[in-house]
């Protein structure tokens, strides 16, 4: 059945209304069918005041997460690995439980500890430490295994970056490549996806972008611009740089088959339940939307920039809004808007 038409004027309002609770910026872009919708709001440099603009590039978090999935689903359709091989089979004793599987790590049924609370337990000192900082995967596995595991392999949902350091892992020792090869090689390039780039270790974020703008834990307190960071912290879990434009098309080129083989794409949309309205698969989330539309693709927090990458279920309309602050929930749960008014239009509550 055919998506009711966007609400462009209900967009506009939940980026204005995320702006007057500590966005410095927000846009959102929407392709559908061909048909593009642009708009944005506010700045993209505080200090400077040039005005955002959708084309500009950002750091997309743990969006990064579907691209890792992908080339792994793509490994597995190239029968260099299965979905239900132990991690350990081609990571001899990086964890310490050989039923952990790729699936469970893939869908966040690991069990395996979620170091960054630790490291971002104290927002802005937390990022402070880390934000020139390069770790090696392998380091932040063995943080991880400094705290007890949350649940037996297999186990309920729990989300943790740690899965996806464990993905990025098993990319280099299956491709023998880098990360930045592998997402270049199988969905950048391939995709054109010019604003798209995986920068780490390097600090900034190559071409025109926007800043972005961490908010601090104490209310009322002066904005830390977060724009240059290493992302050590999380690389495959979130370290990936690209646009509003990019994320669309990768998302609908996702959906609509282009980067997995069916059963591949298949095996991503096997849901787990994820809280209110979600499930989790591997590497991709549903959100079911009011209107009773479910809608696929990822969410992304990282310091300074909250993102909603989101397509349809055939990828024929996707959305992807961007808000230039983090660590501020009133904006991560507004932006939660964009898609109601994207994929449900006018009809949305
Ligand atoms: C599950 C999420 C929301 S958190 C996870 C990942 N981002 C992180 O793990 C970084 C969290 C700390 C970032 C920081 N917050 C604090 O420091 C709080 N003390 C901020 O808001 O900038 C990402 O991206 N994912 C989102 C996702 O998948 O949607």
């Amino acid at each position: 059945t055919a998506l009711p038409a966007p609400d462009l004027a209900g967009l506009g309002s939940v980026l204005r209304t995320a702006r007057s609770q500590g966005a410095p910026g927000a846009l959102a872009r929407i392709d559908d069918h061909g048909t593009v919708h642009r708009t944005s709001f506010g700045l993209a440099d505080r200090g400077t005041g040039r005005a955002i603009a959708t084309t500009d590039r950002f750091r997309i978090g743990s969006v990064t997460k579907i691209m890792s999935a992908v080339v792994v689903l793509q490994l597995v359709d190239e029968g260099k690995v299965k979905l239900d091989d132990p991690v350990n089979h081609h990571l001899p004793e990086l964890l310490p439980d050989d039923r952990i599987t790729v699936r469970h790590v893939l869908s966040h049924r690991s069990g395996l500890y979620d170091y960054t609370n630790d490291l971002f337990a104290w927002t802005v000192p937390g990022f402070e430490a880390v934000r020139t900082k390069t770790f090696t995967l392998s380091r932040l596995v063995e943080l991880s295994l400094e705290r007890p595991r949350t649940t037996a392999p297999g186990g309920a949902y729990n989300y943790s970056n740690t899965n996806f350091v464990v993905a990025g892992l098993l990319i280099r020792k299956l491709t023998g490549h880098s990360l930045a090869t592998e997402y270049r090689n199988r969905i950048i390039d391939p995709l054109g996806l010019s604003d798209t780039s995986y920068p780490h270790p390097r600090t900034t974020i190559p071409g025109r972008h926007t800043r972005g703008y961490l908010t601090p834990d104490a209310p009322a307190t002066e904005l830390v611009d977060a724009t240059e960071q290493t992302v050590s912290w999380a690389q495959s879990a979130g370290a990936v740089v690209s646009s509003t434009r990019d994320l669309n098309t990768f998302l609908s080129a996702l959906l609509a088959g282009r980067l997995t083989s069916t059963a591949g794409l298949a095996q991503m949309q096997r849901w787990v339940p994820a809280g209110t309205g979600q499930a989790y698969g591997l590497g991709l989330r549903r959100r079911d939307l009011s209107c009773g539309v479910s809608v696929y693709g990822h969410t992304g927090a990282v310091q300074g920039y909250y993102t909603y990458a989101f397509t349809s279920k055939d990828g024929g309309r996707s959305l992807t809004a961007l808000a230039t602050t983090s660590n501020n929930a009133p904006v991560m749960s507004t932006m939660l808007g964009t898609l109601e008014s994207a994929f449900c239009g006018k009809g949305a509550t």
